[in-house]
C-alpha cells in the first residue's frame, strides 16, 4: 500500500438483497431458489484518499455515501473489490454505533473495551469524553432517553477521543446544536493538523467548502467526481440546478 495513502477502495461494489417481504426469506430458504432482486448500492468504487485529507462526500438521497463510509469503517462486507485502511478507523453516525439501553457512561466503557483499551486508559479517557459531550449529569441516563443531539455529542465525544487514524463522521453534526457542531469542526481541524483524515459526510455545501480539503461526489453509486472541494461542491450544485 503506499505510504501516502490512508484509504484505498479498488474495484467496490456493494449488491444488497431486496425482497418484498419476509415471506420471501422464508420461502426461499425453503425452496433454495432465490427470491429477492438485487440492488447496486455501489458499482465499482475507486479512490484513494491521502493521509491528513478532510474529504467531504457528498450526493443525493440513497446515492451510496453511508454504504461506502460504512464499508471503510470496516462495518459489513463487501461484494467485491477491495478496501485497504491504514490504521484504526472509527465512525459516528446519527444512528448508529450506540447501545440504546446503556447509559451514555456505559458506553464509553463499552465501546471502548471492544477496541482494546487498557481499564487504565480508559479510565484516563472517561473524563474527557464526559467533557467533550458536555451531557454532565445524563450521562448516567440511557441513551434511549437522550435527543437526536446528545446521542451525536456523545458519539463524537467518544470517537475523537479514541484517537483513531481515519475519523469517519456520517450526517452526525447536523442534528447538534450550532455551537457543539463549532467545537466539533474545531476538533476535526485539530485533527487534520496531526496528519489524520477524516471523511465527512454532509448535504451542507457551505460546511464541506469551509472544512474540507476534498469533495467527493457521489451518484447513483459511482464515483460522478473527486477533487478540490470548492470545485466538486460546485458541479454538484450546478448539477442539482439543472435537475
Ligand atoms: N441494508 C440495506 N438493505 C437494502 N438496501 C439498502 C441497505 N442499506 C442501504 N440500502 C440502499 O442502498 C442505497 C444507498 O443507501 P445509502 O444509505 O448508502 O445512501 P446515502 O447516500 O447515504 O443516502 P442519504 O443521503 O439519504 O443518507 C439506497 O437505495 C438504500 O435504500
Amino acid at each position: 500500500m503506499n505510504q501516502v495513502n490512508a484509504i484505498e477502495v479498488k474495484h467496490v461494489s456493494k449488491y444488497y438483497r431486496l425482497y418484498n417481504n419476509q415471506g420471501e426469506r422464508i420461502l426461499e430458504l425453503l425452496t433454495r431458489k432465490p427470491y429477492y432482486k438485487t440492488f447496486k448500492a455501489l458499482d465499482n468504487v475507486n479512490i484513494s484518499i491521502k493521509k491528513g485529507e478532510i474529504v467531504g462526500i457528498i450526493g443525493k438521497n440513497g446515492s451510496g455515501k453511508s454504504t461506502l463510509s460504512k464499508l471503510i469503517a470496516g462495518l459489513g462486507e463487501v461484494t467485491s473489490g477491495e478496501i485497504n485502511v491504514r490504521g484504526k478507523a472509527s465512525m459516528i453516525a446519527i444512528n448508529s454505533g450506540l447501545n440504546p439501553r446503556l447509559t451514555g457512561l456505559e458506553n464509553i466503557i463499552y465501546k471502548m473495551t471492544l477496541l482494546g483499551f487498557s481499564r487504565k486508559k480508559i479510565s484516563h479517557l472517561i473524563p474527557k469524553v464526559i467533557e467533550f459531550s458536555e451531557l454532565g449529569e445524563f450521562i448516567k441516563q440511557p441513551v434511549k432517553t437522550y435527543s437526536s443531539g446528545m446521542r451525536s455529542r456523545l458519539g463524537f465525544a467518544i470517537s475523537i477521543n479514541m484517537d483513531p487514524d481515519v475519523l469517519i463522521i456520517d450526517e452526525a453534526l447536523s442534528v447538534g446544536d450550532q455551537e457543539f457542531a463549532e467545537k466539533s469542526f474545531q476538533e476535526m481541524m485539530r485533527f487534520k493538523e496531526k496528519n489524520k483524515t477524516i471523511l465527512f459526510i454532509s448535504h451542507s455545501l457551505p460546511q464541506i467548502r469551509e472544512f474540507c480539503t476534498k469533495a467527493l461526489w457521489i451518484d447513483e453509486g459511482k464515483v460522478r467526481a473527486y477533487g478540490d472541494s470548492e470545485s466538486v461542491t460546485r458541479d454538484y450544485y450546478e448539477h442539482k440546478k439543472k435537475s
